[in-house]
């Protein structure tokens, strides 16, 4: 990013404050960062850190008690109605579950052909496009026939992804989008949204608990630890020589570490 260009995404003294009266729980204490258009954030910290918090709040589904999120420089809390309404096809979320996601009463191409068009969503019409997202996650477009219980975990995680991809979204959120898989579908599922990142030049929040994950595909990581931030720079640096002792232990708790990575270790 040169020095005057906006970025994608910035958060700016985020503070989330939830549940209500004597079970308020300040989530988030003045989160700030920023992702440039193109790159991935990686963001890890152990269960409870605030992780999904963040990634919530930019999509919507929690408000912030104090600071900014910035979308291309606009303020996203300032905007109501249609704007908002615009905005949130612009950011796309890749959930968790696979089992879940997923309408089971739908084929998939009436589930992508409501992300391409929520108002009438006629597979018809959309078929060209819906096949071409069906190869792009490395899927048969016969796929587009058939409903999510006729598909692996993997797969349904592939339909997922071309489900969030549907409106070239400029800025996609991986919440944890492996770990519901078993660990050579995780490779597979990782493999693939690295190649996508790669050539669509996706803008990416790649939220995972997992270091190795989070080290496989992100440019830049940052460290949560009780909603704040610990740690942040090059996931190279961060996941090579961590500066702080939350982040050493942290790596230091990962299978095979140093240079840990998802592949088998030898003699693992
Ligand atoms: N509705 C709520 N009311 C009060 N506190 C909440 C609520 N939802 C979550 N929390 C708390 O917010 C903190 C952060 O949770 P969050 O789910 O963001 O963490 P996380 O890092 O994503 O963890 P995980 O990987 O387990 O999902 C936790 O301490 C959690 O107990």
């Amino acid at each position: 990013m040169t020095a005057h260009e906006t970025p994608r995404l910035q958060l700016s003294g985020l503070e989330v404050v939830l549940g209500r009266g004597v079970r308020a729980n300040r989530v988030l204490h003045g989160i700030s960062f920023e992702i440039p258009a193109g790159r991935t954030v990686g963001l890890v910290g152990e269960s409870g850190s605030g992780k999904s918090t963040i990634a919530k709040t930019i999509v919507g589904i929690h408000a912030p008690s104090a600071g900014r999120i910035l979308f291309d420089g606009v303020d996203i809390g300032r905007l109501r109605g249609r704007e908002r309404a615009r905005l949130r096809r612009r950011i796309q979320l890749i959930p968790q579950d696979p089992y879940s996601s997923l309408d089971p009463r739908r084929t998939i191409g009436q589930t992508l052909a409501e992300a391409l068009d929520p108002r009438g969503a006629s597979v018809r019409a959309h078929r060209a496009r819906i096949s071409e997202l069906l190869r792009l996650v490395a899927l048969d477009e016969s796929a587009a026939d058939r409903f999510p219980g006729e598909f692996s975990g993997g797969q349904r995680q592939r339909i997922a992804i071309a489900r969030a991809l549907a409106v070239e979204p400029e800025l996609i959120i991986a919440d944890e989008i492996t770990s519901a898989l078993d660990l050579s579908t995780q490779a597979e599922i990782l493999q693939l949204f690295e190649r996508l990142r790669r050539e669509l030049r996706l803008t990416v929040l790649f939220v995972s608990h997992n270091l190795a994950v989070v080290r496989q595909v992100s440019d830049e990581v940052i460290v949560l630890l009780h909603g704040d931030i610990v740690e942040a720079g090059s996931a190279e640096r961060v996941l090579s020589e961590p500066q702080q002792p939350y982040t050493q232990r942290l790596v230091a708790s990962v299978p095979g570490a140093p240079g840990f990575s998802l592949e088998p270790q030898p003699g693992a």
